[in-house]
């Protein structure tokens, strides 16, 4: 089976499993991160489980955050059958206390730290009039509020150790408006700003930080969205199909690893085109904008 094959090969549930992601063909040398500990927040999520696979099969030591210990530690046995090293993290990225605790376990566990991908967040698709406050600061506080506590608690211990690091926040396409997810575009575009702003200060530390846009990329996520949305998904680019957790998780490697090493503050879309064609309805599309079809 070759790599378009598999990218389209549809599986029950939504993403890929991890089988697939045990096999999946890679573009890096199998030892490209020996000897590197990364930490995946999201980790056993969609994007994250990808990202935690890959790094994990190209060497590196993968610790995966999140909220959910049975979800965590499934996937943990999984890595470890396949003879690949990772463990699991329990931490809600909002609680800057529990990163700042975990930052510290993993540096006295591993004795350094590499690379730190950002996969944790989310959002739920609501018209912006109607948002509740509870509902805002929920967005707000993971995927911005959140992710600045993860970049600042591993950039303070790469400081204090004079170690380099990398960083790379997988975010949202920001350059349109998303109809049904403002919160999360307000979030998202402080992260990129927040990144672009850190590369510069942080470069004399030696710590890069870069994000991932991805367009359309069929995870389990999915289904905080309308069957109707969900459906229109594969129709937002120009090549009229999802996008694979595969996808987000080489452009990560890529960005993160020796490859990426002139490339700071940089935002990647990874939407197959999607930023220059197509129509994204998180909430299906309002007669309004049904005008002229
Ligand atoms: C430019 C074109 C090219 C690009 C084309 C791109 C096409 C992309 C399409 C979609 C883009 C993005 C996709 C994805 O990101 S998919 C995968 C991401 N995963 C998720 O989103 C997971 C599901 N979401 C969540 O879990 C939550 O939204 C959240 C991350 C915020 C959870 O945080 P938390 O656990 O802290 O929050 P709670 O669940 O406790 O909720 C807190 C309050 O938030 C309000 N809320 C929550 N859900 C809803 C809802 N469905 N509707 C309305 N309000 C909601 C609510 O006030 C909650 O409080 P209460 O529970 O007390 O009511
Ligand atoms: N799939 C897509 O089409 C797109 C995704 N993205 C973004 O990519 C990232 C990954 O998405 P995807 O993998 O599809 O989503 P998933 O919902 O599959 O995974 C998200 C993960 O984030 C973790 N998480 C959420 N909140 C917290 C928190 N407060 N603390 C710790 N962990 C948390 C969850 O784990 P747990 O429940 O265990 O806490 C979950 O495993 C998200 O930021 C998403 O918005 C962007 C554009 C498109």
């Amino acid at each position: 089976m070759d790599d378009q094959q598999h990218d389209q090969q549809t599986s029950a549930a939504l993403g890929l499993s991890d089988d697939e992601l045990a096999d999946h063909p890679t573009v890096f040398a199998a030892d490209a991160l020996a000897g590197q500990v990364v930490v995946v927040s999201g980790g056993a999520g969609g994007i994250g489980r990808a990202i935690a696979w890959l790094f994990a099969r190209l060497g590196a030591h993968v610790v995966v955050v999140g909220r959910n210990a049975d979800k965590l530690d499934a996937l943990v046995d999984r890595l470890g059958h396949r003879g690949v090293k990772a463990s699991a993290h329990v931490a809600d990225i909002k609680d800057a206390d529990a990163v700042n605790a975990m930052f510290d376990a993993l540096w006295t566990a591993h004795g350094r730290v590499d690379h730190l991908v950002n996969s944790a967040g989310g959002q739920f698709p609501q018209a912006a009039i109607d948002f509740s406050i509870k509902g805002w600061n929920a967005v707000i506080n993971t995927n911005l509020n959140g992710t600045w506590y993860m970049m600042q608690a591993a950039a303070q211990r790469w400081r204090d150790r004079k170690h380099q690091g990398s960083i790379v926040n997988v975010v949202v396409v920001t350059t349109h408006g998303l109809y049904g997810i403002a919160h999360t575009i307000a979030a998202r575009s402080g992260v990129i700003g927040l990144s672009r702003a850190l590369a510069v200060e942080w470069a004399p530390l030696n710590i890069r930080i870069n994000c991932i846009a991805p367009g359309a990329i069929e995870t389990e996520g999915w289904n905080v969205y309308s069957e109707a949305a969900r459906a229109a998904y594969p129709r937002s680019n120009p090549m009229m199909r999802p996008g694979t957790p595969w996808d987000i998780a080489e452009a990560a490697v890529y960005l993160a690893a020796p490859s990426g090493k002139f490339i700071t503050g940089e935002t990647l879309t990874v939407d197959g085109g999607g930023q220059h064609w197509g129509e994204t309805w998180t909430t299906g599309k309002p007669d309004y904008f049904k005008g002229g079809d």
